[in-house]
């Protein structure tokens, strides 16, 4: 036995994981560079929202008081006295008897407190002087009140919340030109195998082609990290650890595939046995992945994923993702679970949490979780395909089509649910 494992449940071993990533520092950026990026303060509506009262249609401005009794049968005429278009000022008050013509977006003249859209009037001509208004309407009708959106102050977006477009368009509307973001993760990269080729390499026997990278850094990008790709590592434990302390010093983050079990050139795991390294997790109960291990070497986080590219697809989903988005400042670093109904049965026991690649599918109002069954963590030809982790519970003989299992997402965010 070349050291001992002891075995923790994805939980405990995120909460252990978390608890050792911090938030990277802030920054300022442009709006047009923010999207994606994690909020690193609280941001507020600079003035109300909107900040004058202005029509949500093109028509007329009026006095409610001066439609009492107007109807389609008994139109009543009113003068027409300037027309507002969006972005001016009025220069007229809209007195008794009078109207102003006004655009979708213009400021509401003093005096008007409803619009009439030209949809309901007669004669609305671009210079008619009199048009007629073919209905009543309330005082406020058709008016869009100063700060009836928003009131100036109030909350528009978190600290450790991710920029969206909407976002953007809130930051916009409010003059933010720049905003405070955390930093973006470095997030070193490297494969462990004398097995592996690169990928313009011609196939020799007992060889294979290194696709771990390369999923990996779409992963690390996708999940809003900066991948640092380094070589791979060598067998001799003493040169592998120089060369992990040294990768160490340039990223804030550090992942690697393979040599994390207990064969004879798994490198990874006799690492945990040196000096400033502090072993986190080296057994999950989880399948595939129960390797899978964490340390902290020379204090900052050092993830090894299994080499099996299933394998490392789910331990990247699970940790990898959820330590670029701690580290990204933001608020919710897991994705929450959702629930479905399995689409067909799944029997085979396993004596650790099985999490399954799988598929969403609506059926009738209810979500279906379809599982891939190419489930060996060594396959990697339905990885493309995956939307979700179908999590089959421990123990027992799996479970039947119809029962509600957990699912944990991942390439489908609007599964995810937010708040
Ligand atoms: N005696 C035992 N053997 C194994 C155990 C065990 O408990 N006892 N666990 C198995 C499990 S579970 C897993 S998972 C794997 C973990 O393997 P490693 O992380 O040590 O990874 P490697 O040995 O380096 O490679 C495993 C497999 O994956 C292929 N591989 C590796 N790197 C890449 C890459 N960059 N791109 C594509 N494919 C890669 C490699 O060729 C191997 O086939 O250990 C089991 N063994
Ligand atoms: O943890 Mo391994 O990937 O189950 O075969
Ligand atoms: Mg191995």
């Amino acid at each position: 036995m070349r050291f001992a494992r002891q075995t923790v449940s994805v939980k405990e071993a995120l909460g252990k994981w978390q608890s050792v990533l911090p938030s990277l520092e802030t920054e300022q950026v442009q709006i047009g560079e923010a999207y994606g990026r994690i909020l690193a303060c609280d941001l507020y509506a600079t003035h109300d929202l909107p900040h004058f009262d202005r029509s949500p249609l093109d028509g007329f401005a009026v006095r409610a008081a001066d439609t009492v009794g107007a109807s389609v049968a008994s139109p009543l005429a009113l003068r027409v006295i300037e027309t507002v278009a969006a972005g001016q000022v009025p220069t007229r008050t809209v007195t008794e008897g009078c109207a102003a013509r006004i655009m979708t977006g213009a400021m509401l003249p003093e005096g008007a407190d409803a619009v009439i859209m030209f949809e309901q009037t007669q004669n609305p001509g671009e210079h008619a002087e009199t048009v007629w208004i073919k209905r009543a309407l309330r005082p406020g009708e058709n008016v869009s009140r100063r700060g009836e959106e928003m009131a100036k102050g109030t909350v528009i977006a978190k600290a450790g919340e991710r920029i969206n477009a909407g976002t953007i368009a809130s930051l916009a509307a409010f003059g933010y030109a720049q905003v405070d973001v955390f930093r973006r993760p470095r997030v070193g990269l490297l494969a462990t195998g004398s097995e592996l080729l690169g990928i313009d390499e011609p196939l020799v026997p007992g060889k294979i082609r290194n696709s771990n990278t390369v999923m990996l850094t779409a992963l690390i990008a996708e999940a809003g990290g900066i991948p640092v790709c380094f070589s791979g590592l060598p067998d001799e434990l003493a040169v592998a650890k120089q060369k992990i302390s040294e990768y160490m010093q340039q990223v804030d983050l550090l992942i690697s595939s393979g040599g994390v079990s207990v064969g004879d050139f798994d490198v990874i795991a006799l690492l945990t046995n040196e000096p400033d390294v502090e072993l986190l997790f080296n057994r999950v109960a989880m399948r595939p992945g129960s390797p899978t291990t964490s340390m902290l070497v020379g204090g900052k986080p050092y993830l090894a994923l299994s080499g099996n590219p299933g394998a490392c697809f789910l331990g990247f989903e699970l940790f990898a993702r959820t330590a670029i988005r701690r580290l990204s400042g933001a608020a919710e670093a897991f994705p929450r679970m959702i629930r479905a109904r399995l689409a067909v049965s799944y029997e085979k026991p396993c004596p650790y949490p099985r999490y399954l690649r799988g598929r969403l599918l609506e059926q009738d109002g209810v979500l279906l979780a379809m599982p891939d069954f190419n489930e060996k963590a060594g396959n990697l030809g339905t990885l493309k395909d995956s939307e979700c982790f179908i999590v089959i519970p421990p123990g027992g003989s799996g479970k039947q089509a119809g029962e509600l299992v957990e699912i944990l997402t991942h390439a489908a965010p609007s599964w995810r649910k937010e708040g």
